[in-house]
């Protein structure tokens, strides 16, 4: 997969400014996956027994120590939805405070493909290919209902320039 996304998408500052006292917060990154088929996105809902319980959101986890960003996207894929992948543009996070645990998740999207079957869910209650057009009817963790309107200004970026392109020829 390219790396063709507009920069203005991965520079994009997000609207949470820090404070004095904010410094001292762990910045946890935390990379999920955008798996897209057929005009259909990937959506996981988490378990009654997980934080956020019964949020839906894209699949990831967080970074371990020594791990980048994309081995540790491809380990979390793993072990939650038991399937290779493969792992495209990264576009920009959505950062959110947990405030129980004095930190801040940055919540890092990659475009990815899924390369092996089956799905086999280890601690999901459930998962589900929504059209885009139900997208905005489950009731997403905050981060990733960000990381939901990036992709989609994402892809109608991309879809203006091809539109562009064709007009020239
Ligand atoms: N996806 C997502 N995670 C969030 C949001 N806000 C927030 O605090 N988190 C936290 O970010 C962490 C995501 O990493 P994870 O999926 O590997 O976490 P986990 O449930 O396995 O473990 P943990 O609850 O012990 O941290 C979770 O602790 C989750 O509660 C959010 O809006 N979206």
């Amino acid at each position: 997969m390219t790396n063709d996304f507009p920069s203005y998408l991965c520079e994009k500052i997000t609207h949470y400014m820090y404070t004095p006292s904010e410094h001292s917060k762990n910045v946890v990154m935390v990379p999920c996956a955008i798996f897209e088929k057929d005009g259909q996105l990937f959506a996981a809902q988490r378990s009654s027994t997980m934080s956020l319980p019964l949020k839906w959101e894209f699949p990831g986890g967080k970074v371990d120590e020594g791990e980048t960003e994309t081995e540790a996207l491809h380990r979390e894929i793993m072990e939650e939805l038991s399937i290779e992948i493969e792992i495209g543009p990264r576009l920009a996070p959505a950062y959110k405070e947990d405030p129980s645990r004095n930190r801040i998740i940055c919540l890092v999207p990659y475009i990815c493909r899924i390369m092996s079957s089956p799905i086999i869910l280890t601690e999901h209650a459930q998962y589900k290919w929504i059209r885009m057009d139900q997208l905005l009817k489950l009731d997403w963790a905050d981060a990733d209902l960000e990381v939901l309107d990036t992709y989609l200004k994402y892809k109608d970026q991309r879809l203006l320039c091809r539109n562009k392109a064709k007009v020239r020829v």
